[in-house]
C-alpha cells in the first residue's frame, strides 16, 4: 500500500466507515481487494446486523477465519456496531451501510448473504403472527440479492422461515435467478436445542450427540427423529413425549423467560454460526459437510422441507432421504406436513401478489 493509500485508510478510519465510499483515492473495487487482506477467505453480508441476533452473529463471524470482509446492515445503528467490532484484531475486514439506500453496496460481490432482519416474537405469539411484517422486509432484502449478488448462499433466519424461505424462493424465481441449491432456510438452532436437550435426558456431553430434526421450525412442524439419535439408543414413551414437546416449545420456553423483550438471539447466534460455517466449508470444498436445513426438495410430496443435506460448491449438493421413521414419528410427519403446506402456500401468495 502506497503513502496515498495510507492516508485514505486512516482518514476513513477517522470518519467511522458506514459505507464503502472511502474518502480519497481508494475506490469500491480497491477496497474489495484490501479488504481480501493477504489470505484468501469468503464475503459474508448480515442483513439485520444490529438485532438482537444480528449483534452477537456479527462478532462471531468476525473471529470466524474463513471471512475476509463482513458487511453489516441494517436500518439502525449499524455505524455503532460496525465500529465496535471493526476494532477485533482478527482477519475479517468489517464494513457497516445503513438504511435502504446502502442496501445494494452491501450485497454487492458478497459469497454468502445471512439474513436476521425483522421483529421477534412476544409471549402469545405465534411465528406465524409475524408474517405480516416479516414477509415484506425479507421480499425486500431478497430482490436486492438477486440483483448485486445473485450467485450468493443465502440462509434465512427471518420468521415465519416456513413461510420466508418460499418468499425468497419466489422474489429469486421472477428475477430469474433462483438456484434451490443456494437457498437454505436456517433450522440448525432447532438441532442444537435437540442435541443439548437429549444429551441432558442421556447423562453424555451434548457434542456427542446428533439428532437430525426435519419438517419446518414452527411448533408441530419441528419434528426431531429420535430414533435415528446418535450414538444409537433408545428412549421410553415419556422420554420420547417429553423431549419432542420441549425440541418442538424451545423457541416459546425463550419467548416466555424474555417475558416480552424477544426471542432467542444468543443460542441463535450461535446456532447461526454453526451453519454458515458449514456453507462456508462447503464452498470452499471441504467433504461431507451435512447440516439439516429448510431447503426446495422432493423428500416429502411439499416443495419445500428441512431435512439433512449436504453442503458444497454449490450450496446444497444432496439431499438425504429422512430414513427409516418409528410410529410416532410418521404420525408427527403427517401433522408437520398439513401445517408446513398452508404456511409454504402463504408465503408463495404474498410473493406472487
Ligand atoms: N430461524 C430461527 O431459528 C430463529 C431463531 C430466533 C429468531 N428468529 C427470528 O429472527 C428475526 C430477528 O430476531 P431478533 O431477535 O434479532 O430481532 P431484533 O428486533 O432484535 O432485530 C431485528 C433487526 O432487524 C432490523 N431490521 C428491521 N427491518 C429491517 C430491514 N428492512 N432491513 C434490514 N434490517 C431490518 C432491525 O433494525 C433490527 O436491528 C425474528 O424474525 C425472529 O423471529 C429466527
Ligand atoms: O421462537 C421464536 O420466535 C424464535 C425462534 O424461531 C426460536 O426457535 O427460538
Amino acid at each position: 500500500m502506497d503513502a496515498n493509500q495510507r492516508i485514505s485508510v486512516i482518514s476513513a478510519h477517522l470518519n467511522p466507515p458506514v459505507h464503502l465510499q472511502m474518502e480519497g483515492n481508494l475506490g469500491l473495487e480497491q477496497m474489495k481487494c484490501r479488504a481480501k487482506g493477504g489470505s484468501a477467505g469468503f464475503k459474508v453480508a448480515i442483513l439485520g446486523a444490529s438485532g438482537g441476533i444480528g449483534q452477537p452473529l456479527s462478532m462471531l463471524m468476525k473471529m470466524n477465519p474463513l471471512v475476509s470482509l463482513l458487511h453489516l446492515y441494517d436500518v439502525a445503528n449499524t455505524p455503532g456496531v460496525t465500529a465496535d467490532i471493526s476494532h477485533m484484531d482478527t482477519n475479517a475486514v468489517v464494513r457497516g451501510f445503513l438504511g435502504q439506500q446502502q442496501l445494494e453496496d452491501a450485497l454487492v460481490g458478497m459469497d454468502l448473504v445471512i439474513i436476521p432482519a425483522g421483529v421477534p416474537r412476544k409471549p402469545g405469539m405465534t411465528r406465524d403472527d409475524l408474517f405480516n411484517i416479516n414477509a415484506g422486509i425479507v421480499k425486500t432484502l431478497c430482490e436486492g440479492i438477486a440483483k448485486c449478488c445473485p450467485k450468493a448462499i443465502v440462509n434465512v433466519i427471518s420468521n415465519p422461515v416456513n413461510s420466508t424461505v418460499p418468499i425468497a424462493a419466489e422474489v429469486f424465481k421472477k428475477a430469474g435467478i433462483f438456484d434451490p441449491r443456494k437457498l437454505l432456510g436456517v433450522t440448525m438452532l432447532d438441532v442444537v436445542r435437540t442435541n443439548t436437550f437429549v444429551a441432558e435426558v442421556l447423562g453424555l456431553d451434548p457434542r456427542e450427540v446428533d439428532v437430525p430434526v426435519v419438517g419446518g421450525h414452527a411448533g408441530v412442524t419441528i419434528l426431531p427423529l429420535l430414533s435415528q439419535v446418535k450414538p444409537p439408543c433408545s428412549f421410553t414413551a415419556d422420554e420420547t413425549n417429553y423431549l419432542t414437546s420441549r425440541i418442538q416449545n424451545g423457541g416459546t420456553e425463550v419467548v416466555e423467560a424474555k417475558a416480552g423483550t424477544g426471542s432467542a438471539t444468543l443460542s441463535m447466534a450461535y446456532a447461526a454460526v454453526k451453519f454458515a460455517e458449514s456453507c462456508l466449508r462447503g464452498l470452499r470444498g471441504d467433504a461431507s459437510v451435512v447440516q439439516c436445513s429448510f431447503v426446495a426438495s422432493q423428500v416429502t410430496e411439499l416443495p419445500f422441507f428441512a431435512s439433512k443435506v449436504r453442503l458444497g460448491h454449490h450450496g446444497v449438493e444432496e439431499i438425504y432421504p429422512l430414513g427409516p421413521l418409528s410410529e410416532y414419528e410418521r404420525a408427527g410427519l403427517d401433522k408437520a406436513k398439513e401445517e408446513l403446506a398452508a404456511s409454504i402456500n402463504k408465503g408463495v401468495a404474498f410473493a406472487k401478489k
